[in-house]
């Protein structure tokens, strides 16, 4: 960029005026923060010139790669002709007619209308009020209390956070809201001890007919779960999991929502996660991949059922953002659509890329410090660990060697994200079997750099 200040001018800057996301600010400060000044295709660049493989896809969320002059000239063109207006007040705009069909079209099943809203967190808070609302409508309004599970991410508002099962936030002002409960996550790595892990598939979802007996179903509103765990540590469930909540959910009348933000748009080789793992839901908020974060943009996509309790017996839902389908940003996922269809990335995620990088990922397991390898399309995590044989954690605490391993990733030029001692991956579906090899070789050298530094301080 031109005439950019001095790195540390721009530290200082920001030191002195910005706080970020999940950041202590102390610490951030005594270290400086990066600036990333561009990005294209899969590579980022900071302001000292470093070329950086985003192995994350911003926040796994760029999925069809930095740089794309299709979205650009879209938002452009649509920012020339109406930059913003609301749907608010029995109006709406072309974006969001065109947005809304695409995505009915693209959604699994009879998943055909949709509400939009700023963000992923956003689109969680309006599950909250819409399940609750649907209950009510048809005359049920104690069914409304949400199941989730426990190390979920489903967002930072205080209806997303506490649906989310990270104690950590819970313990940040007062969550988790009323009426959400959470079971046990289907993590066997962790917590399946001897079980093989189509039985704990089983034990993990039958949790949730506990939970339904232990509350009544009378007072239970939906069940919500990612697909795949992302921000909990790419927690993949035994391919017994999803049909046994679905079928529990199915026998108890209760909704079944899929968090679509991460595994949507072709991440784990379908157009959704849910139709990776073989089930059907009611509702399913959207973000990230929708727009691959080129402009802001969340959405809830529900059934025929569901919407038909607004449009039938609803009368006004009372619900909605000013930025609810906000026209460039709307016009961003069009054209972002338009390339996951025209370059068929779910399809490539599949049959090419997917299976690339499972191939050339399977073999980090060889590594000394690799406890398990865990790969779904383009989403992926590796558990460290002192004892593979035992799957056993550090004694140091939790995160020391995923901090290590991550600071490592970013020296030798590529972003991982650590959680816990777990690394994970979801770089952009637009990845090239080189720019992958050069991931995967990356990722051996901070594993290698890793150990060398957890001997010499003496972690175990
Ligand atoms: C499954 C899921 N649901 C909802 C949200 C919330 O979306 P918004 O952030 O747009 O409100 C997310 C977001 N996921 C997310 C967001 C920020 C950081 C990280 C990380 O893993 O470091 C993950 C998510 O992963």
């Amino acid at each position: 960029i031109a005439n950019l200040p001095p790195t540390h001018v721009l530290q200082k800057k920001d030191a002195a005026h910005h706080l970020h996301p999940f950041t202590d600010t102390q610490s951030l400060n005594a270290k400086g923060t990066r600036i990333i000044t561009r990005a294209e295709g899969v590579y980022l660049w900071d302001s000292e010139g470093n070329k950086i493989l985003d192995g994350m896809a911003g926040l796994w969320c760029v999925n069809v790669g930095y740089g794309r002059k299709e979205i650009i000239e879209a938002v452009h063109r649509q920012m020339q002709q109406l930059p913003y207006y609301n749907t608010f007040f029995q109006t709406s705009h072309p974006p969001a007619i065109a947005l809304a069909e695409k995505i009915a079209k693209l959604a699994p099943g009879d998943l055909d209308y949709v509400f939009f809203a700023g963000s992923g967190s956003e689109a969680n808070d309006t599950v909250v009020r819409m399940v609750r609302h649907y209950w009510a409508s048809k005359g049920k309004p104690t069914k409304k209390t949400i199941i989730s599970r426990h190390n979920a991410y489903h967002g930072s508002t205080m209806a997303g956070a506490s649906l989310g099962g990270m104690s950590a936030m819970h313990a940040q002002g007062g969550l988790p809201i009323p009426d959400i409960t959470h079971i046990n996550q289907p993590y066997w790595y962790a917590e399946g001890g001897d079980m093989d892990p189509a039985e704990f598939g089983l034990a993990r979802a039958r949790e949730l007919e506990q939970e339904i007996e232990r509350l009544g179903a009378d007072n239970v509103a939906a069940f919500i779960g990612e697909p795949i765990q992302g921000a909990g540590g790419v927690i993949i469930p035994p391919e017994t999991y999803w049909p046994e909540i679905q079928r529990i959910c199915r026998e108890h009348d209760i909704l079944l929502v899929a968090d679509e933000v991460i595994c949507g748009f072709g991440r784990t080789g379908h157009w959704f996660g849910s139709q990776t793992f073989g089930f059907k839901p009611d509702l399913m908020p959207i973000a990230k991949g929708l727009s691959s974060g080129y402009l802001p943009i969340g959405a809830v996509v529900m059934s025929e059922d569901v919407a038909q309790g607004f449009i039938t017996h609803g009368g006004e839902f009372c619900h909605g953002f000013t930025y609810s389908a906000h026209p460039s940003a709307c016009a961003a996922a069009l054209a972002n659509l338009e390339i996951l269809e025209s370059e068929r990335l779910p399809a490539k995620v599949a049959t090419d890329t997917g299976p690339y990088l499972a191939e050339r990922w399977q073999t980090l397991a060889e590594h000394p410090l690799v406890g398990e390898t865990r790969i779904c399309g383009l989403i992926g995590a590796l558990e460290l660990s002192p004892d593979k044989k035992r799957r056993a954690p550090f004694e140091a605490e939790r995160g020391t060697v995923g901090t290590i391993c991550r600071d490592h990733c970013f020296a030798t030029g590529l972003v991982m994200r650590h959680v816990g001692d777990t690394m994970v991956i979801s770089p952009p579906l637009v990845i090239s079997h080189s720019e992958v090899d050069e991931l995967i070789e990356k990722v051996h050298r901070a594993l290698d750099l890793t150990s060398a530094d957890i001997a010499l301080q003496g972690i175990k």
